[in-house]
């Protein structure tokens, strides 16, 4: 049996997997069957907790200088994925409940670097790092860099952000709604990215206030998706032409999230973590 716990950030639900010493093999189809919300536990992503320093990646190894934990995140299908923004805050989360981890900054090792965590009185804020608009002088120039087709909709124009991991954003026009959107499967997106990618669609609310539904990666439409609600903010922040620092408010259908632009091209995404049952599972 395998000790788990499982928790949510604005409901994008992950298993955490305790293995501190990196024993653990754990192969994608123990991956789909975790997350499998009929036969297995249900999740959006599977999140082995780990010792930087044991695992089997030498980039990450190199990151235990500067975080002893490495959040070792699996997308739904099996498939690895370089960063998880709602993930970072329910990892910090159990590492305090754990004893893990103590003290108000927490840094993660993950396959996109080493990610800071502050402790908020109602959640946490996570320093995502660098980002960077995939195809800029394309961006600058058009407004633009790639075509999204969603399922039974017309081709609309989108554009490539990358947080570590990569993700593709379509401001909806006039006259579509959220509501209105089949992500049953996956959006089509021209040129394809080589690696895939987090597609999320945006509407504006007010001024700094966004609402948002994401087709992830891996996984299929999630509740939320804390990299994928910064990435909205930035490349709406990009098409207003106004880019100051100034908080974005995302509302997602699991709940809301803070996005934060910081100097230096970094950004900063705060929400809340709920750890919501431990148990043991057959892997
Ligand atoms: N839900 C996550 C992102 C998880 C990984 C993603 N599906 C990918 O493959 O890049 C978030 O909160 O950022």
């Amino acid at each position: 049996m395998t000790r788990f716990t499982k928790g949510h950030g604005t409901e994008n639900d992950f298993v955490l997997v305790p293995d501190l010493e990196g024993t653990l093999e754990l192969t994608p189809a123990q991956v789909q069957r975790i997350a499998d919300r009929h036969a297995g536990l249900g999740a959006d992503g599977v999140i082995r907790v780990v010792r930087a320093l044991h695992s089997t990646d030498e980039a990450v190894r190199e990151q235990s200088a500067q975080a002893e934990w490495f959040m070792d995140y699996r997308n739904a299908d099996g498939s690895l994925a370089e960063m998880c923004g709602n993930g970072t805050r329910v990892f910090a989360d159990y590492l305090r409940r754990e004893g893990l981890a103590t003290g108000d900054a927490i840094p993660v090792a993950t396959r996109a670097g080493v990610k800071t965590v502050r402790v908020l009185e109602d959640g946490y804020a996570v320093d995502l790092g660098p980002w960077r608009l995939v195809d800029e002088e394309g961006a600058r120039r058009d407004g633009f860099d790639v075509m999204v087709r969603p399922r039974h909709g017309k081709p609309v124009p989108a554009l490539s952000v990358d947080l570590g991991n990569p993700h593709v954003v379509v401001m909806l026009p006039e006259g579509i709604e959220l509501d209105q959107l089949d992500l049953s499967g996956a959006p089509e997106i021209h040129p394809a990215p080589a690696d895939g990618a987090n597609v999320e669609f945006v509407k504006a609310v007010g001024p700094g206030h966004l609402a948002m539904r994401v087709h992830e990666r891996g996984v299929g439409e999630t509740r939320s998706c804390g990299t994928g609600a910064a990435a909205a903010a930035l490349a709406t922040r990009f098409w207003s032409g106004v880019e100051d620092e100034s908080p974005w408010t995302v509302d997602v259908p699991g709940g809301r999230l803070t996005v934060t632009p910081l100097p230096g091209h970094r950004v900063e995404l705060a929400g809340p973590s709920a750890l919501v049952a431990d148990g043991d599972f057959p892997l």
